[in-house]
């Protein structure tokens, strides 16, 4: 393993005017006022050393400071000139210390007394290892992609990570010490709040999936794992909580479900839909009676469309054909692919009479259509086979078998019409 290098005293000019000099102080080292911003992330400093001029320098600084930067790494600032004004408000805020930039024996005391910080038995040395030890915790959770949180017993946030503020769309400082009402929408804030409200009283663990919104817009599906902590004591101390994204998993899972379900051609219901969705029409009917009408289809001489024109043209004029009936169904109706060039339409709430006009109507716009290629063109045709379920049917492939047989009639007659059970012999 590679051992840590040891801490920095840092020296980060932000002097406006002046030389740049660093002064000479045994163990300090340069930084460029570019990475200065990152000064949090530098977790092998010991301390930072700010040279300042002024008010407007002093402002740079407190852009630039880490919230986290007093406590893991704490700055000293070099005023130039010395400014007793200054000294004190940099003092009243958060410096570690602060004397003029040329009392070089000031300084190396300071840097003397920081160096203690690297003694881990000192009780410096103990404070600076546990604020690093709390930066490193925060930078580690800040690098993770999922949001983290953490509540406290009265529901307010206690610690968050990067992934949590920009799901939120405000800074760790606003959330921190704010309730789920203060940070997001009162509708949700409710929701959320009972939920805690349930685990903090029953304790142990929660999970469960949702679609949360982003600041951004975005829309999320997510799992929600939350956790109860308790107290020394054994009460319930708070909560803990990530969400872990899994829009991509219920995306892909929505693309299976539908290239499960549906025909890859023509977008519609593949036999396996059919069965599910006519099976459940079929028990009601079986149930509660009522009229339930079965339209099989198929498509004249295809064999020939497909020789003539190519499979792309026969592909072309399966899809004009599932529009063309697509334009006269019902939404209750349910149309499906049965395989090739045959199609199922299951007429929910229509008597044989009514199924035969809408196959009529069908067949009536198929008619028209006209499939071209460079090959030539053809007109289309259907035959189709109407039956209605009846009190005795015990499957629904009973019916399906009647179905079947009027096409067979309609094909043998000469196709481009409807046969049902009223079509003499
Ligand atoms: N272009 C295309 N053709 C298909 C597809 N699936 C099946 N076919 C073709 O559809 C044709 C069906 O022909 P047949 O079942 O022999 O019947 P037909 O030529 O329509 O004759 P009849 O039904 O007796 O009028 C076959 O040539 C299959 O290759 C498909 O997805 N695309």
């Amino acid at each position: 393993m590679i051992a840590p290098a040891p801490p920095r005293l840092l020296f980060l000019d932000l002097r406006q005017q002046g030389d740049g000099a660093m002064p000479p102080v045994a163990g300090l080292e340069p930084i460029s006022p570019s990475l200065g911003n990152n000064c949090n992330k530098a977790t092998n400093a010991l301390a930072v050393f700010v040279a300042i001029d002024g008010d407007a320098a002093y402002a740079d600084w407190r852009k630039r400071l880490h919230p986290l930067c007093p406590r893991a790494f704490p700055h000293v600032i070099l005023l130039a000139p010395y400014d007793p004004a200054l000294a004190r408000k940099v003092m009243a805020d958060d410096a570690a210390d602060c004397c003029a930039i040329d009392d070089l024996e000031r300084m190396e005391l300071i840097a003397a007394r920081l160096e203690r910080r690297r003694d881990p038995d000192s009780e410096d040395g103990r404070e600076a290892s546990e604020a690093m030890l709390y930066v490193r915790m925060q930078t580690a959770v800040d690098m993770l992609p999922s949001p983290l949180f953490m509540k406290d017993r009265n529901g307010r946030y206690i610690a968050c990570n990067k992934a949590f503020e920009d799901y939120i769309g405000q800074s760790r400082d606003a959330i921190l010490g704010a309730t789920v009402f203060d940070v997001a929408p009162a509708d949700l804030a409710r929701i959320y709040a009972r939920a805690d409200q349930a685990l903090m009283t029953q304790g142990g663990k929660q999970s469960y999936e949702a679609q949360v919104r982003y600041a951004d817009g975005s829309y999320h599906d997510v799992i929600f794992y939350k956790s109860v902590f308790y107290a020394a004591t054994g009460e319930a101390d708070g909560i803990s909580g990530t969400m872990l994204d899994i829009s991509e998993r219920k995306q892909l899972e929505k693309q299976l479900e539908i290239a499960a379900s549906t025909d890859f051609l023509t977008g519609i219901n593949n036999l396996r839909t059919f069965y599910e969705l006519a099976g459940q029409e079929f028990r009601r009917f079986s149930r509660n009676g009522g009229d339930l009408s079965l339209v099989v289809i198929d498509l004249d001489h295809f064999k020939q469309t497909n020789d003539r024109l190519g499979h792309a043209a026969g592909d072309e004029a399966l899809r004009l054909f599932v529009a063309a009936v697509q334009g006269s169904l019902r939404d209750q109706d349910i149309f499906a692919r049965a395989g090739g060039d045959e199609f199922r339409l299951l007429l929910p709430g229509t008597d044989l009479t009514g199924a035969i006009l809408v196959a009529e109507r069908i067949r009536l716009a198929v008619a028209r259509l006209q499939v071209s290629s460079p090959g030539g063109s053809v007109h289309l045709s259907i035959s189709a086979g109407v039956c209605c379920c009846l009190p005795g049917d015990e499957s629904l492939d009973a019916v399906i078998r009647r179905a079947d047989a009027e096409l067979y009639r309609a094909k043998a007659a000469g196709r481009n019409r409807v046969y049902s059970p009223q079509t003499p012999q």
